[in-house]
């Protein structure tokens, strides 16, 4: 199916607008796409890989699935990482899998999880030359950031759509930025993504996920908090602050 087919003028333009306004792809880039095989990362492959046809510039693409320690221990493991290859087949990407280091036991929690994949995808990047990492974040990502790191680590911060590392080296790159959840979940219906359930044993039990469930409540009570949180990030007046 071509790209047009696929995603709505709005959405288009949409992920278009965070690729220009944070400069994300330039001619000659070679991106390595961060896949989960959750429903974001995995519709973030299908965009670049699309792109590809349409950009005026010229870039490289590969997956990366990180298998971790907790993935690994999971009975089904085995068939979901086959059905998260099968999926970048069908997208027509290459990609590759990186098995994460073993984690001690104290440290089996979503920071050192995180930690851990970040240093393999950063390993690989800098020994095959790769020039950015694109993860599959998007706008409700930034927002539940913001407010877990105010509720949980008393800063006002989030994840940026453009993080240059190593002096210019390696950058990280979020193209769905300014897409929201549902929007992610519209363009993976048209293209017939097949998510793989996560098999973190932790998931679904963490503080993001409180988050989550407060922002929904919130939501609902004023419904145009979303843009409002979101447009406040670009919009600090460090005046009125402490
Ligand atoms: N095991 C992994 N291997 C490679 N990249 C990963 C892995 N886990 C997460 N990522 C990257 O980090 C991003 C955010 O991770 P997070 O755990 O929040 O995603 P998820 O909700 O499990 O999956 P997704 O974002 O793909 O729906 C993903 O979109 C993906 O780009």
């Amino acid at each position: 199916m071509t790209i047009d087919a696929c995603l709505t003028s709005r959405l288009n333009r949409r992920i278009g607008q965070a690729m220009h306004d944070y400069s994300m792809l330039v001619d000659g880039d070679r991106v390595l796409v961060a896949v989960s095989g959750g429903v974001d990362s995995l519709v973030l492959a299908w965009l670049l890989r699309f792109w590809q046809h349409k950009a005026p510039i010229r870039y490289v693409l590969k997956a990366v699935v990180v298998e971790n320690e907790l993935w690994r221990r999971h009975p089904e493991s085995a068939g979901a990482i086959a059905r998260i290859c099968g999926q970048l087949e069908r997208i027509g990407i290459e990609y590759q899998t990186v098995r994460g280091w073993s984690l001690a036991e104290e440290h089996r929690n979503c920071y050192h999880c995180a930690r851990n994949r970040r240093s393999q995808l950063f390993d690989l990047a800098r020994q095959e030359g790769w020039s950015k990492i694109a993860f599959g974040h998007h706008k409700d990502d930034l927002i539940e950031t913001l407010l877990l790191n105010m509720i949980c680590s008393g800063n006002i911060s989030t994840m940026v759509p453009k993080q240059v590392l190593f002096g210019g080296k390696l950058a990280l790159i979020r193209p769905m930025a300014y897409l929201e959840k549902e929007e992610v979940l519209e363009i993976a219906a048209r293209i017939g993504i097949d998510a793989v359930e996560n098999l973190c044993p932790l998931a679904g039990n963490t503080h993001r996920q409180r988050v989550r469930e407060l922002l929904a409540q919130l939501y609902t009570m004023e419904p145009g908090a979303r843009n409002s949180i979101f447009a406040a990030m670009a919009n600090v007046r460090e005046g009125y602050l402490l």
